[in-house]
């Protein structure tokens, strides 16, 4: 998977009881957005390092007393810190690039992180709610203090009060999703090609600002489980999608923000350390910091009126968050301050002048005077171009590169012979020469100096307005919450259109009527994805997927957890229907490394994954298991798959069991709940490439025929002779019929099949009556159809 920049300083403790509690304080160097998490976890840490996965870390404060004493001073000494601690060795694992810091055990004080949070948090709609959720979660309180002292002794930084966005995260408020499943679902990166833009985050991200696609990052890899949540995006995503004109202004108004980042602009405004050291280039950075706010606050209004108006609910939350009237105060404060014509540009002598001339005239007499001679610096460079063009009679034109400042620049072919004496610092690039002089070399000097002085002399006043600023930082970052979630909620809604996807339900049944996978749709030709159907619920919950190798198992299961971590992002999905109940974990054992060397480390993951996955699975959790108990000899493979299912069963999440053990389809099928489906095979005639299979990637009922013997087909073209085929096809042949005719004869499976009829009617009748929205009559006649079906199901029986 493509890891994400490793941005945030993460402060972790754990609690040493039975109960396994861990709290997490993380920081986002780049945005200032500080998140508090506080998990109850299991022996495999797996919540807790999703989590980190989320806010993916540089740094990792943890106490002091969670090292080794002996490697007390490791952080110099660059060598691996001993550990005392589980959590901490799984997170050196996991994060081998992160550094670890010791922070001593007392700067771990809950107190201490409710004061940080009470003077530190920005004065918005959700201060409230983060203190009050806060208040009794001693972990991630005591984290909280941790970082920000680290803040303060180590990074020299003081963040001004009430300028920190501060979120406490619920956990149960997303689904979990740990790291080897979001990698084998493909849902931030491709696992085949680093660069590839083919996975689920590539194939939604339409987004146009920084802060949008950070946003879809995270919801990607922990979607929403408060359904009125996700009912308000998909209201938003239809609006969007049904009304062109809306669409159309929406897009242009984020177009205009195209590529900006608020909250880093804002962090850069609220931290303190910057402002205390002053050199040129940081004043540099912070003019033109200042030039783009006041351009993104200036294009906040054109997306207010985009969307005022709107019908859904949460759209026109968004426009009320844009309309806060501190952003018209930080509008004026900049406007008073900054000159009206400057704009940024992209680089070059442009946008030199831009930050130069940013600040207004007559705001202080000295940079007033800084800008004269910094303009006639320039008047005499030119001047400099001119004379040696005529003295050498040759079209010289002036560049400004950022490190040296101008050079002379030539067309190749505009000289002939070598060039006069004089000259240094000859480089040629793209057919041009470029070169400098001693003349240009010293005015560039004086240029510099010119240039830093007016830097510096602006960045007083940038400074200033900076600091009137962040006493509306709340207004900034509310802003910047509601560009993200609507340019996320516009992506959505671009995808939806130009792929052709419909808008989910939640109604508890997982029903899905012509899905298709959304990465292969666009990786593969068009019109050659075939479709798939899905139907899950209480009667059906544990489904055993068969079907020769490359017949395309692992993509119908992949494709459920697609489908489903989208429909919970909310966003449309590539189905004809579909229907979906919310999760609180996406589980799997997905293999993608079918190498048998590494067969023993295979096994042992397949161990140690399906053990976390049986210590997290609920009845709401989706399971995913392909080709479980390969990398082992085929009796103990049918053995612990058999068992591992039957404990699946028990714990009643939805599963989906690809695997390769016919015997599981006898085995398991008693159990009510159980259904058999495969993925069909038709034989045709045999070529040298397809075997003499024909793959439909089309999911049927029931176990697939029992008379195809496919091994033996593909047995057939390793030109085994042919008696020995023969007689292999006999014995297969005669055991597959006196299986099927046990089967049919057992009394006990009499008694099963009865059982899955009377959980199918329960199940049925109740999701009638939580969910159905037909009219009486149409329901009284789906009662009566439904009613001669199982009374038919029992006679047959
Ligand atoms: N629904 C589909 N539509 C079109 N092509 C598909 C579909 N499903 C699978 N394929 C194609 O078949 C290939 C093999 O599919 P997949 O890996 O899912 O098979 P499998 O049964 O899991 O194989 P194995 O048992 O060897 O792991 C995929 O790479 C894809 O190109």
């Amino acid at each position: 998977m493509l890891q994400p920049e490793a941005n945030h300083v993460v402060a972790l403790l754990e609690g040493r009881g039975v109960s396994r509690e861990t709290g997490i304080a993380a920081l986002n160097k780049d945005t200032g957005q500080v998140t508090l998490v506080q998990v109850a976890d299991c022996p495999t840490y797996v919540k807790t390092l999703h989590q980190m996965h989320l806010h993916f870390p540089s740094v990792v404060l943890v106490p002091d007393t969670f090292l080794s004493a002996s490697d007390a001073a490791f952080s110099t000494s660059g060598k691996r810190p001993g550990s005392t601690s589980l959590l901490v060795e799984y997170v050196q694992d996991e994060f081998p690039n992160a550094q670890l810091e010791p922070v001593g055990r007392r700067y771990w004080n809950d107190n201490g992180g409710l004061e940080f949070i009470l003077q530190l948090c920005v004065d918005d709609d959700e201060r409230a709610g983060t203190i009050l959720a806060v208040q009794n979660k001693y972990y991630a309180l005591s984290a909280a203090c941790a970082l920000f002292k680290y803040y303060e002794a180590k990074m020299n930084t003081r963040f001004a009060a009430g300028s920190l966005r501060i979120r406490y995260v619920p956990v149960e408020g997303t689904m979990m999703i740990d790291r080897d499943t979001a990698r084998n679902l493909e849902l931030i990166g491709n696992m085949t090609f680093k660069k590839s833009p083919h996975s689920l985050f590539g194939v939604l991200n339409h987004t146009y600002t920084a802060m949008a696609s950070r946003l879809l990052r995270v919801n990607i890899l922990s979607p929403i489980t408060v359904q009125p949540s996700i009912h308000a995006r998909l209201d938003s995503v239809e609006e969007l999608i049904n009304s062109e004109d809306r669409f159309n202004y929406v897009r242009d108004a984020l177009k205009a923000l195209n590529k900006m980042d608020l909250d880093k602009l804002i962090i850069s405004l609220a931290s303190s350390e910057a402002r205390e050291t002053s050199s040129a280039k940081m004043a540099s950075q912070r003019v033109s910091q200042m030039l783009n706010l006041r351009n993104i606050v200036a294009q906040i209004p054109l997306l207010r009126t985009a969307l005022q108006g709107c019908r859904s609910q949460l759209l026109r939350i968004i426009c009320d968050m844009i309309a806060d009237e501190r952003l018209e105060i930080i509008q004026q404060l900049v406007n008073a301050n900054l000159n009206e014509e400057t704009t940024p540009a992209k680089g070059g002598i442009g946008a030199v002048n831009a930050r130069v001339y940013a600040v207004k005239a007559n705001q202080n007499r000295l940079l007033d005077v800084a800008r004269e001679t910094y303009k006639e610096n320039i008047g005499d460079i030119y001047q400099l171009n001119r004379s040696l063009s005529q003295t050498h009679d040759l079209p010289l034109t002036l560049v400004y590169q950022d490190a040296t400042g101008f050079v002379f620049s030539l067309k190749k072919d505009q000289l002939e012979g070598e060039l006069p004496e004089g000259f240094l610092n000859v480089t040629s690039k793209k057919g041009k020469y470029m070169f400098s002089c001693m003349e240009l070399k010293k005015m560039n000097a004086r240029l510099k100096d010119a240039l830093d002085e007016t830097l510096l002399l602006s960045d007083k006043i940038i400074q200033d307005l900076a600091a009137q600023i962040v006493h509306h930082v709340g207004a900034l970052y509310k802003a910047s919450e509601a560009i993200a979630l609507v340019d996320m909620l516009w992506s959505f809604a671009h995808t939806s259109i130009i792929k052709n996807y419909i808008r989910p339900e939640f109604t508890g049944t997982l029903a899905i009527k012509s899905g298709r996978h959304p990465i292969l749709e666009t990786v593969q030709a068009a019109g050659t994805v075939v479709a798939n159907d899905f139907y899950c619920d209480a009667s059906s919950s544990f489904q055993i997927i068969q079907g020769p190798n490359m017949s395309g198992k692992s993509t119908y299961l992949r494709q459920i957890g697609l489908l489903t971590v989208m429909a919970m992002c909310g966003c449309f999905v590539p189905a004809e229907y579909a229907s979906f109940k919310i999760h609180d974990a996406l589980l799997t054992r997905l293999s993608n490394d079918d190498d048998p060397e590494k067969s023993l480390s295979t096994f042992a993951n397949e161990m140690s994954c399906s053990a976390m996955i049986l210590g997290l699975a609920t009845p709401n959790s989706l399971v995913l298991i392909d080709e479980l108990g390969r990398g082992t000899s085929p009796k103990e493979g049918v053995g612990i798959s058999h068992a591992i299912a039957e404990a699946l069963i028990e714990a009643k999440p939805y599963v989906f069991f690809a695997t390769h053990f016919p015997e599981l389809a006898t085995t398991l099928s008693r159990r009510p709940s159980v259904v058999n489906l495969h993925l069909s095979v038709q034989r045709t005639r045999q070529t040298t490439s397809n075997f003499g299979m024909a793959f439909r990637y089309k999911i049927l009922d029931g176990v697939s025929d029992q008379n195809t013997h496919y091994g033996l087909e593909l047995a057939r073209l390793a030109d085994l002779p042919p008696d020995v085929l023969t007689e292999a096809k006999r014995v297969a042949e005669q055991l597959s019929i006196l299986k099927t005719r046990h089967e049919e004869e057992s009394e006990s499976s009499k008694i099963a099949m009865r059982r899955k009829v009377l959980l199918k009617l329960r199940t049925q009748l109740k999701q009638a009556h939580d969910h159905s929205s037909l009219p009486d009559e149409d329901l009284l006649n789906y009662l009566k159809r439904f009613h001669t079906e199982i009374a038919k199901a029992f006679i047959d029986l």
